[in-house]
């Protein structure tokens, strides 16, 4: 079985980006019929751009037809597709930030509202992030049963919370999705050691695909989409440009090192529970 994550420039052209993401499954080199998991970025078909993406926030899952052209290039390519994120409308007029998972028929698995929603101050020359504007969050966590085990969906900005993190791997995960818009300041100080944490913490596989460059709006993020494996080892990435990470699935260790450092068993501290927020 082989991950593949895609490094995405989106901006607010809808179709260019999505000419882009199938001219990546195109190339991704395949090693012969063995299953492709491809991650996208976060925001992969609409990044910034305010009025763009009012227009296309969709009433429903079932009428958006960003999530159409998605489902139908899992099929095309045959690819288990982990797509980050759609805007679905949600019931005050902001819109949900959905990731889907699509199985290589087209066919949904699974989907996830990212949870937390970045409302911060960053050094850079956007200064000012307000998620919460555009974007409503999400009440619940997402685990997938798939043909490469186990998926956790998380998203973005999820990533600095690692009770998340423990929830999903207290729910069975053994990999986890995280498409991604990081800045290029946060990114550049904090990515790779929180990715790292993550796969340690929970011992699962990240497959984090993030958004790359300079994004419309004056946005510009960091790159450097990774596979790190469940002891912590980055087993691919790509620091800049857009294009594609592999590695090979391999989860032979996992059991290993769940066995020989136990500490989900040995955690003294309750199981996290999800507070809801208004
Ligand atoms: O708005 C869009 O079009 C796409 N979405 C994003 O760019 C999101 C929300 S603004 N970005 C993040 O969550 C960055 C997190 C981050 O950089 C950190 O935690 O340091």
């Amino acid at each position: 079985m082989q991950i593949s994550l895609l490094q995405c420039q989106s901006g607010a052209d809808v179709q260019a980006n999505l000419a882009f993401i199938e001219a990546l499954l195109a190339l991704l080199p395949r090693v012969d019929l063995e299953p492709q998991l491809v991650v996208l970025p976060e925001a992969c078909l609409l990044f910034g751009g305010h009025e763009s993406k009012q227009k296309h926030i969709a009433k429903s899952a079932v009428e958006s037809p960003l999530l159409g052209s998605l489902a139908n290039l899992a099929k095309q390519y045959q690819v288990y597709l982990i797509a980050g994120t759609i805007p679905i409308l949600a019931h005050d007029g902001r819109a949900y930030s959905r990731s889907y998972l699509f199985d290589d028929d087209g066919e949904e698995l699974g989907c996830y509202d990212k949870l937390h929603l970045f409302d911060v101050e960053v050094s850079d020359g956007t200064k000012t992030y307000r998620e919460s504007d555009t974007f409503y969050p999400g009440n619940k966590i997402s685990v997938v049963d798939t043909p490469f085990g186990k998926i956790g969906l998380a998203i973005c900005y999820d990533l600095r919370f690692p009770e998340l993190f423990r929830a999903m791997r207290l729910a069975g995960a053994e990999l986890i999705a995280l498409p991604s818009a990081f800045t290029k300041v946060t990114g550049e100080a904090h990515w790779q050691t929180l990715l790292q944490a993550r796969a340690i913490e929970t011992q699962c596989f990240m497959l984090a695909a993030n958004q790359w460059g300079a994004n419309d709006g004056g946005r510009e993020t960091w790159g450097q989409s990774m596979i790190v494996d469940p002891w912590g080892r980055i087993l691919a990435q790509k620091k800049t440009g857009c294009g594609w990470v592999q590695a090979p699935l391999d989860k032979t260790k996992l059991n290993d090192i769940r066995q020989q450092i136990p500490v989900a068993i040995h955690n003294r501290f309750a199981k996290p529970t999800l507070i809801e927020q208004s």
